[in-house]
């Protein structure tokens, strides 16, 4: 074994020069033998001729239209006369030799039984080791090893032919060899007699059996294998010395035959089958590596072909010498072998000098391969390393960026879930602060409220303008911070508180409708107001010059509680009587009030105008709000509150002018100003009459025209008056144009008056006029059918309703208008919408809250036809649609109350009741809800 290298010594090198390795073909020759005894007894024709030294003749005649040849070229033609030396000197020599040089070689023969094989082969073996000792001889310089090993194929075993243990050897494959046998005999020759007994016994051991062709018919194939390694002897003991290592085949091949030509049976036919499928391989071998080096050889096929892998388009020098019968009875057989012949000779082999090192250069070497890989692993070590410190610094750079990006996003997120809690607080604040909630939460005014505190002061008066003649200033629930009305801080938190125990059951009202219908469509109206007021910014403009004008104070009185009227029981009376109808001689109250001490100003019930910047106004008292009545009921009588209220507003430094209208105890009307234009609208007008004629218009005037008449009095009022009528009458009034445009809005502002004035009968009527009003705002503003079911259920029709339907009006009024603007706009509005998804809702519910035979019996009563498709949503789709008829409508409460189960939640309505009057123990408006459920059906 060794390694093969380059650095041969000189003398190898020149020992080389012998061999001249590079690529060449496989020498092939031919050797015809002469006809043997048998062969001459039977007269069998000499067919072949050799006609020079490469070529062979055929020398019968062949057939016409034969496709055979009839003569043949090789490297070397040997006739029968010709000697085994030079068959071997002409044919094997050269490349028998070359093993001395360090180059492989094999000697082949090849053809069929009792051609001259064995007869060729063991002449060539002799003088080729002859030679190679002659070589040696000739070659003192170099140190020759000579170790020989002999084999035989039988019967594709392997046996080892210096042994005599017949076990057969196993093949092995190494990467640098090829093929190796394992375990098989090699001796070291010491001289050519040595080799001659080594010889003797290969014979000895050979299977050989007779055949009628051959007495002596090998029956396997031989290979007798000579390795030669020299090296020079100058080098042997120095690092540099290397050695030159080749082996030499001689392989004497078994003879093709045909079974009955040998007449071979048994033992003989089964090596002739092993025989014959051998050769067959190497014949596929050789005609493939004819063909081309790329194509599959199958030397896997036998044993003789992958053992002598390399020597057949190998590592090694090849020549072949084929042998022949020339007798005309085995032409078949010799055209075959002439055919391998022919096959052969177009085999290329590459065969080069094989150097082995020695152990002490293989060390040296090897110590000095082994410092360059170590030199390139480090060095790969420390490339890879620097990568890896810097890959590894660029990823601590982005950890450190991204937890920075990380720490900053946390901040944000915080910042904004902090944000988000204020606005939602904000927003919890602003929605407990919305009308309907303020005004159930008019009660204990105590510090001023930040509800509107995050608008604008132009906003936050024009926002509060469209309730803030309901919640009025009669009883300082707002204060005028200069930059706008707020609640005081304990309404808000009461608000708050009201609102959450509200909001925490999802079945209120409003909690219903946000949840399965979405934001109810009647909130936020302050922002309608909002736009409502921009979108009449010249009315605004015109009130603003009032507001701002205004510095004098009037107050009209019907009358001024006179003592008697005062120890009259007040509990069952309506506020606004008591208010108004109450009061004693204005004269003397008016002393009263102007004569009151500031430090009876200070009461936080006291009236206290409000002002706004933008769309301030003529502000009238509400002196009948529940929490008026709460007290009148209970504590004070009304002369009580109107001195508070009298009181407030000197505190604010009200000016009452004593004026006809006063003493004429019609009215009580303030209004405020501050410069001169005021008194430029009091000087214009008619003195006395002014501000009786100006609370007219907005209190008494019962026609448009009427009102228009009396603004025409007050000349410079004119134009303000037309605003605001203008701005009453679109916003407002539209809603009900039968009525009177200014009703509405007198009622507002001065509904006390006229309730004052109106007997329980009157109430009535009006109570069943606003109803039918806010039932026609409600189906106009497309408002959600359990709000129309809750507040309609809330009416119980006595006089303490008025202040809902009140707001209810004034709110529902300004909704219409925006959804009018709104509608115009962008067509259907959300509203729309909304309501269509709550009757959707509402008939998905029937399936659930009813039995089949109530949706039957309603279906029946709302006739609705029983086989029709989607009964319950034709019934959902009807409720509240008609507004004149209150059958309907009650039908309709009643149904929506039954799916929502308003029905059940009494306490829900206690609740209300306690968000509307601020004292809990004081159940004003105890009515009783099943009492006032329609029926169903
Ligand atoms: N060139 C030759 N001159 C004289 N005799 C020869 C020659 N070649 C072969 N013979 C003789 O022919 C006979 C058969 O030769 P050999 O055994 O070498 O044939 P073989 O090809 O090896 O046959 P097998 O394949 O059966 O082993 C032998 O007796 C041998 O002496």
């Amino acid at each position: 074994m060794g390694m093969v290298n380059n650095n041969v010594d000189e003398s190898a090198k020149s020992d080389n020069q012998l061999s001249n390795a590079h690529e060449e073909k496989i020498f092939v020759s031919i050797r015809l033998r002469p006809l043997n005894d048998r062969e001459l007894a039977n007269e069998d024709a000499a067919v072949w001729e050799c006609i020079n030294s490469t070529t062979l003749l055929y020398k019968n005649s062949l057939p016409e239209r034969s496709a055979l040849p009839t003569a043949y070229n090789f490297d070397r033609v040997f006739a029968g006369g010709c000697s085994t030396m030079q068959v071997y000197e002409e044919s094997a020599k050269r490349v028998a030799l070359c093993v001395v040089g360090g180059i492989n070689s094999s000697i082949f023969a090849y053809g069929q039984t009792s051609s001259g094989k064995t007869y060729t082969m063991c002449g060539i073996t002799e003088y080729a080791i002859a030679d190679i000792y002659d070589y040696i001889q000739k070659h003192p310089n170099r140190q020759f090893v000579l170790k020989f090993s002999a084999m035989e194929i039988y019967n594709e075993a392997v046996r080892d032919l210096l042994s005599s243990d017949a076990t057969p050897l196993r093949l092995l494959d190494d990467p640098d060899r090829g093929t190796v046998v394992e375990k098989i005999t090699e001796v070291a020759l010491r001289d050519w007699s040595h080799l001659k007994e080594l010889l003797s016994l290969c014979a000895a051991q050979r299977k050989i059996g007779e055949t009628s062709l051959n007495e002596m018919s090998s029956r396997s194939h031989q290979i007798l294998r000579l390795t030669v390694d020299s090296s020079a002897r100058e080098f042997r003991r120095t690092e540099n010395s290397s050695t030159l290592s080749a082996t030499v085949n001689f392989v004497d091949l078994a003879g093709s035959e045909r079974a009955s030509q040998t007449l071979s049976a048994g033992t003989r036919l089964k090596e002739g089958s092993h025989i014959n499928r051998s050769l067959l391989t190497l014949g596929t071998v050789i005609r493939k590596l004819s063909k081309g080096r790329n194509a599959h050889i199958p030397y896997r096929d036998s044993k003789l072909t992958r053992i002598l892998q390399n020597s057949l388009g190998g590592n090694a020098r090849t020549a072949i010498i084929c042998t022949l019968s020339p007798a005309h009875s085995h032409v078949e057989q010799s055209r075959n072998t002439l055919l391998f012949a022919s096959c052969a000779k177009q085999v290329s082999t590459n065969a080069h000098v094989n150097v082995v090192m020695s152990e002490k250069a293989l060390v040296k070497q090897l110590q000095r391969e082994l410092a360059r890989l170590e030199s390139q692993l480090k060095n790969l070590g420390s490339l890879s390393n620097s990568c890896d410190s810097l890959a590894l610094k660029e990823k601590e750079l982005l950890i450190e960026k991204m937890d920075k990006e990380i720490r900053a996003l946390t901040d944000q997120r915080d910042e904004a879930h902090f944000r988000l809690q204020n606005l939602m607080q904000s927003a919890g604040e602003s929605q407990g602060s919305r009308p309907w909630d303020a005004l159930s939460s008019m009660s204990e005014p105590q510090e001023k409220g930040t509800w509107l505190d995050e608008y604008p002061a132009s906003e936050a008066s024009e926002i509060i303008d469209p309730f803030r003649l309901d919640v009025g200033s009669s009883i300082s629930h707002f204060y005028d911070k200069g930059e706008g009305l707020s609640f005081n801080k304990s309404e808000e938190q009461f608000a708050e508180s009201s609102e959450e125990q509200f909001l925490s059951d999802d079945t209120s009202p409003r909690m219903f409708i946000e949840k399965y219908f979405g934001p109810d469509p009647t909130q936020g109206w302050e922002k309608i107001a909002e736009r409502i007021d921009l979108n009449n910014e010249d009315n605004c403009k015109e009130v603003q010059c009032i507001e701002i004008d205004t510095s004098i104070r009037k107050i009209n009185f019907d009358s001024v509680s006179s003592p008697e009227k005062e120890n009259q029981g007040l509990e069952n009376v309506d506020m606004r009587k008591i208010n108004f109808d109450s009061l004693s001689s204005p004269e003397n109250e008016m002393e009263q009030y102007s004569s009151s001490s500031d430090s009876e100003l200070n009461d936080s019930r006291s009236i206290e105008s409000s002002r706004s910047r933008s769309c301030s106004e003529v502000l009238t008292t509400m002196p009948f709000s529940p929490r008026s009545k709460m007290e009148k009921e209970h504590e004070t009588p009304s002369i009580e509150v109107e001195e508070d209220s009298i009181r407030s507003l000197e505190h604010n430094n009200l000016k009452f002018s004593e004026s006809e209208s006063v003493a004429d105890g019609k009215d009580l009307c303030i209004e405020q100003s501050e410069d001169g234009k005021f008194s430029e609208l009091e000087s214009v007008a008619d003195g006395k009459d002014l501000h009786r004629q100006h609370s007219e218009e907005y209190c008494e005037s019962d026609s448009t025209d009427a009102k228009e008449e009396s603004m025409k009095a007050l000349g410079l009022a004119d134009e303000v008056v037309k605003s605001k009528n203008q701005f009453v009458n679109e916003q407002v009034l539209d809603a009900e144009p039968t009525s009177n445009k200014f009703e509405t809005d007198s009622n507002l502002v001065l509904g006390g008056v006229h309730d004052s004035q109106k007997s329980p009968s009157d109430w009535s009527i009006q109570f069943e006029k606003q109803r039918a009003e806010i039932i026609q705002l409600w189906d106009a503003c497309d408002i959600p059918l359990v709000h129309r079911t809750y507040f309609f259920l809330v009416f119980k029709g006595d006089p303490s309703d008025s202040i809902y339907m009140e707001v209810e009006l004034r709110r529902l009024s300004f909704l219409k208008a925006s959804q009018q603007t709104n509608t115009v706009k962008n067509g259907q509005s959300s509203s729309t919408r909304a309501l269509k998804r709550e009757r959707e809702m509402l008939s998905s519910l029937m399936l659930k809250k009813l039995s089949n035979t109530e949706r039957m019996a309603l279906f029946q009563k709302w006739g609705i036809g029983l086989k029709t498709k989607r009964r319950r949503l034709q019934l959902c789709q009807r409720l509240w649609t008609d507004t004149k008829d209150m059958d309907h409508i009650k039908g309709s409460a009643a149904l929506v109350a039954k799916l929502v189960g308003i029905v059940e939640l009494s306490h829900v309505q206690k609740e209300f009741v306690g968000l509307s009057f601020s004292t809990p123990q004081v159940n004003v408006r105890s009515f009783s809800w099943k009492h006032s459920m329609p029926s169903l059906v």
